[in-house]
């Protein structure tokens, strides 16, 4: 579920490392310190890890690296075609951040640039489920654009439309970011402790542990 933006990547799959490079001017300020933020992930994940969104793979490499058992989980098809051929023995599946079935017990379940494909309700449901599948102590590990408040969201969306970037514009009014305090309070409702660091002008790092 949360699959409406999937098919978005159809496209952006053959320019997608592009953009994460800083090519892509729109979303510049967006990938900012993109493999920094990709390693905090890496480094706070723990034991056996389900990876939601892992598009191209840039950050099942860094779990990888660290000796981290991964299965991934790409809702589209494109994405696990360029991923089954950069990383021959990963298991990429079929599934997205509500809907996944896999034979690890996970202990971390991570992703990066993607939570915000899921409305607000279904990032409530999501933290439930994970809440129900990992251990005491299992970590929550998320990467993604958050905002202060609804406001500072305005003010960013008003700031990038003066500037010209017209799909960063329609990007940021199509999904679903959410706010700093949402995020919070979702997460300790499903009973998590929740560390939020920020990373850039659009990029948080989530590092939620089970109590
Ligand atoms: C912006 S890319 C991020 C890719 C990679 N994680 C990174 O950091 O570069 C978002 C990815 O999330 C995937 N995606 C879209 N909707 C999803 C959902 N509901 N559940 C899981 N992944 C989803 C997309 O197909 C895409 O591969």
């Amino acid at each position: 579920m949360g699959r409406e933006f999937v098919g978005i990547f159809d496209e952006w799959v053959h320019t997608y490392d592009d953009s994460v490079s800083g090519k892509d001017e729109e979303y510049k300020d967006v990938f900012m310190k993109y493999n920094e933020i990709l390693q905090a992930v890496a480094d706070a994940a723990i034991g056996s890890v389900i990876e939601f969104g892992v598009g191209t793979g840039n950050l099942t490499v860094k779990l990888l690296h660290r000796g981290l058992e991964v299965v991934g989980i790409e809702p589209n098809q494109a994405m696990r075609e360029v991923v089954a051929e950069k990383l021959k023995d990963l298991i990429v599946i079929d599934g997205d951040f509500l809907e996944f079935e896999t034979e690890i017990r996970p202990q971390s379940f991570v992703s990066s640039y993607a939570f915000h494909h899921l409305t607000d309700a279904e990032k409530a449901q999501a933290f439930q489920l994970y809440a129900e599948q990992l251990p005491a102590g299992g970590k929550v590990v998320f990467a993604d654009t958050l905002f202060a408040s609804e406001a500072a969201k305005k003010e960013i969306i008003a700031f990038e439309q003066a500037r010209g970037h017209a799909n960063l514009v329609e990007d940021l009014n199509r999904e679903y970011y959410t706010t700093v305090p949402v995020m919070e309070k979702l997460m300790t409702d499903a009973g998590f402790t929740v560390e939020l660091s920020k990373m850039n002008n659009y990029v948080y790092l989530i590092d939620a542990t089970k109590k």
